[in-house]
């Protein structure tokens, strides 16, 4: 099943075309892992395939649905998981999960999103303010919304290690794998190798001015 299409998609920012004819056509199951350097365009290419920045030309969809006419860029079998993390500092990791379920219509309650937290390895930071959180800890309540929302059918990631320790880093991997493996796609961006025992194919964005 095709979950993912792009078609002849270009981008400028600041009257500076970052990329053009860019052309993806993802299906379940498969893995797309985006490349270049610093100011290439990784980030604008991912905000512009889930919808939350117009591309200068061409179209994109996800799961068939025109993704310049999704709501807030949301699809409802999309997790888009960003460079800024859509955590609010103000409130706890707890208050802050609670709130993004509702949001998305993820049937829970406290006692399943401690227990994610947990297996996060943030037991007893549940009801502290996320701005009282380390850089990785706060990576880590934002990684929640991957084991928390279990409908979705495709993930796209923009730079999911950063302030992640090796120890998560591979637990990412291998929930990424898990995912793949069960007929989820994702797109992700990243400066450091990908560990895990799957195909991907890569699309590597060429720094030009
Ligand atoms: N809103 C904006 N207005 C003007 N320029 C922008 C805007 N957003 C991004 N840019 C520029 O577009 C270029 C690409 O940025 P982008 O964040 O997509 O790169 P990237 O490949 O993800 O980089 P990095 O590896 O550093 O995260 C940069 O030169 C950046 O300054």
């Amino acid at each position: 099943m095709r979950v993912l299409l792009a078609q002849q998609v270009a981008c400028e920012k600041s009257d500076r075309q970052l990329f053009s004819d860019i052309n993806i056509e993802l299906h379940s199951g498969q893995l797309l892992y985006v490349t270049g350097e610093n100011g290439a365009g990784k980030t604008s290419l991912l905000r512009i395939l889930v919808g939350l920045s117009q591309p200068a030309a061409g179209y994109v969809e996800i799961n068939g649905h025109d993704c310049q006419k999704m709501v807030h860029g949301a699809s409802e079998r999309l997790l888009y998981f960003g460079h800024k993390q859509g955590i609010s500092q103000l409130l706890t990791a707890t208050e802050n999960l609670r709130f993004w379920c509702q949001q998305h219509a993820i049937d829970t309650n406290d006692t399943a999103i401690h227990a994610t937290l947990a297996e996060l390895g943030l037991t007893g930071l549940e009801d502290i303010a996320v701005k009282n959180l380390s850089a990785g800890q706060q990576r880590r309540v934002a990684l929640a919304k991957l084991w928390l929302k279990t409908d979705a059918n495709v993930w796209v990631l923009d730079e999911p290690f950063t302030a992640l320790d090796v120890h998560l880093i591979a637990e990412l991997e291998s929930k990424m794998a898990v995912f793949l493996n069960a007929g989820g796609a994702i797109v992700m961006t990243s400066h450091q190798a990908l560990n895990i025992d799957y195909p991907m194919s890569n699309l590597h964005l060429e720094y030009s001015w």
